[in-house]
C-alpha cells in the first residue's frame, strides 16, 4: 500500500520513516516547495529531525496531488491550525476508499471542532468511519530512536482503529485501540495546555508537589470536557490522557511544557513564540478550549488560568494564588 504523509514536521517526517522502513511506498508532502527540495537533495530534515537518514522507499514531493494519488491511507501532520487550509488542497472525490488519520494535536480555533471533525467538514465525501487519530506520549525526538513507545490510533470504527493499528504497529511503536475519538481527540489537544501551566510551574522554579497538584487537577478538567463533548470519562486513564499528560508535563523535549517554563520567567508570548521554530498546540487550544468551556459551562481553572497568563498578561505568580485560593472543594464530583 501507498501511504502520503502531509506535513514534513519533525512527526510527519518521523512517522513517514516508521512506514518506509516498515516496507511501505511513502510520499512525505512538505508545504513549501523549496523544503521538499532540500529534503530530497540531503535524504534528511536537517531542520526538524537531523539524526534520521531517509531510507529508499520515501519519497519527498512539494505536489500534494501526486503524494495523495493512489494511496490507501493518508497521514495529516501539519500543524492544526493549517489543516483547513491543506486538506482544501485535495480533492474529495477522489479519496472515498482512502482511511485518513490525523496525528496533529489540538482544536481548530474559528469553530472549535476536533480535526476529525474539520477532516469530514472539508472532505465530505469521506465517511466518519475512514476518519482515525493516532496519539498518545510520542515525542518524535524518542520515536525516531526507536526508543519503546505506546500509542492510540482511535476511529468511531474498530476495524479502521486496527487497520491504523496494523500499519504503524512495529516492535518499538506499540499501537492500541480506541473507538472513542471524541475522548482521544480531546483529551490529546487539552494536555498540550496542562503542559504549559506545568511549564510556567517549572519557570517560576515550583517543585514536583506544584508539578504533580497540575497534572492531576489537570486530568480532572480534561475528564470533564470529554464528558461534556460526549466522550468516555475511562479515555482519560489511556494513552492519550494521562499517558500523553504525563510525557508533556515532564519531557524536556516539549514545545508546550517550554513556552509555560519562559512564561513562568517573564518573558512574554510574543516572544518566545516568535523565536520558536516548532510549533507549540497549546497556545492556540488554550483559546478554543477557554471558548468551548465557556459554551458548555465546564469548569476549568487551570486552562483560563494558561489562558490569562497568556493573553491577558496576568502575572504568573498572582495566577498561581488565584487556583490556590479558589473556593475549598471535594476532590471527586458526583
Ligand atoms: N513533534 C512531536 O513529537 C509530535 C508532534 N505531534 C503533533 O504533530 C503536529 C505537527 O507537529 P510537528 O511535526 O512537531 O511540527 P514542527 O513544528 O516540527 O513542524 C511544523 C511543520 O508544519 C509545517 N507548516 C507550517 N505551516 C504550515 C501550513 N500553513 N500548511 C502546511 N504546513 C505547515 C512546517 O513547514 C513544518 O513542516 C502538531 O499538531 C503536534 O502537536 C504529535 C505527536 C508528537
Ligand atoms: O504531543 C507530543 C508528545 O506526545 C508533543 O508534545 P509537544 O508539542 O509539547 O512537544
Amino acid at each position: 500500500m501507498k501511504i502520503a504523509v502531509l506535513g514534513a514536521g519533525s512527526w510527519g517526517t518521523t512517522l513517514a520513516v516508521l512506514l518506509a522502513e516498515k516496507g511501505f511506498s511513502v510520499d512525505l508532502w512538505a508545504h513549501r516547495k523549496e523544503f521538499a527540495l532540500e529534503l530530497d537533495r540531503f535524504r534528511k530534515n536537517f531542520r526538524y529531525l537531523p539524526g534520521v537518514l531517509f531510507p529508499d522507499t520515501l519519497h519527498i514531493t512539494g505536489d500534494i496531488s501526486s503524494a495523495v494519488e493512489d494511496a490507501g491511507m493518508i497521514i495529516t501532520a501539519v500543524p492544526s491550525q493549517a489543516l483547513r487550509e491543506t486538506l482544501s488542497l485535495l480533492r474529495a472525490s477522489s479519496l472515498e476508499e482512502t482511511i485518513i488519520v490525523n496525528v496533529a494535536k489540538g482544536i481548530e480555533l474559528d469553530t472549535g471542532r476536533r480535526l476529525s471533525e474539520v477532516v469530514l467538514d472539508v472532505l465530505p465525501a469521506i465517511l466518519p468511519e475512514k476518519v482515525a487519530v493516532l496519539y498518545g506520549p510520542s515525542h518524535a525526538e524518542e520515536v525516531s530512536e526507536r526508543q519503546p513507545t505506546t500509542v492510540v490510533a482511535a476511529s468511531s470504527s474498530l476495524e479502521t482503529a486496527k487497520k491504523v493499528q496494523d500499519v504503524f504497529h512495529t516492535s518499538a511503536f506499540r499501537v492500541y485501540v480506541n473507538t472513542d475519538i471524541v475522548g482521544v481527540e480531546v483529551a490529546g489537544s487539552v494536555k498540550n495546555i496542562i503542559a504549559i501551566a506545568a511549564g510556567i510551574s517549572d519557570g517560576l522554579g515550583f517543585g514536583d508537589n506544584a508539578k504533580a497538584a497540575i497534572i492531576t487537577r489537570g486530568l480532572a478538567e480534561m475528564s470533564r470536557l470529554v464528558v461534556g463533548l460526549g466522550g468516555d470519562p475511562m479515555t482519560v486513564s489511556g494513552l492519550s490522557g494521562i499517558g500523553d499528560l504525563v510525557v508533556t508535563c515532564l519531557s524536556r523535549h516539549s514545545r508546550n511544557r517550554y513556552v509555560g517554563e519562559q512564561i513562568g520567567k517573564g518573558r512574554s508570548l510574543d516572544d518566545v513564540v516568535t523565536h520558536m521554530k516548532m510549533v507549540a498546540e497549546g497556545v492556540p487550544t488554550t483559546k478554543a478550549v477557554v471558548a468551548l468551556s465557556k459554551k458548555l459551562g465546564v469548569d476549568m481553572p487551570i486552562t483560563v488560568a494558561v489562558y490569562e497568563m497568556l493573553f491577558e498578561g496576568k502575572p504568573a505568580e498572582k495566577a498561581i494564588l488565584d487556583l490556590m485560593t479558589r473556593e475549598p472543594k471535594k476532590e471527586l464530583e458526583e
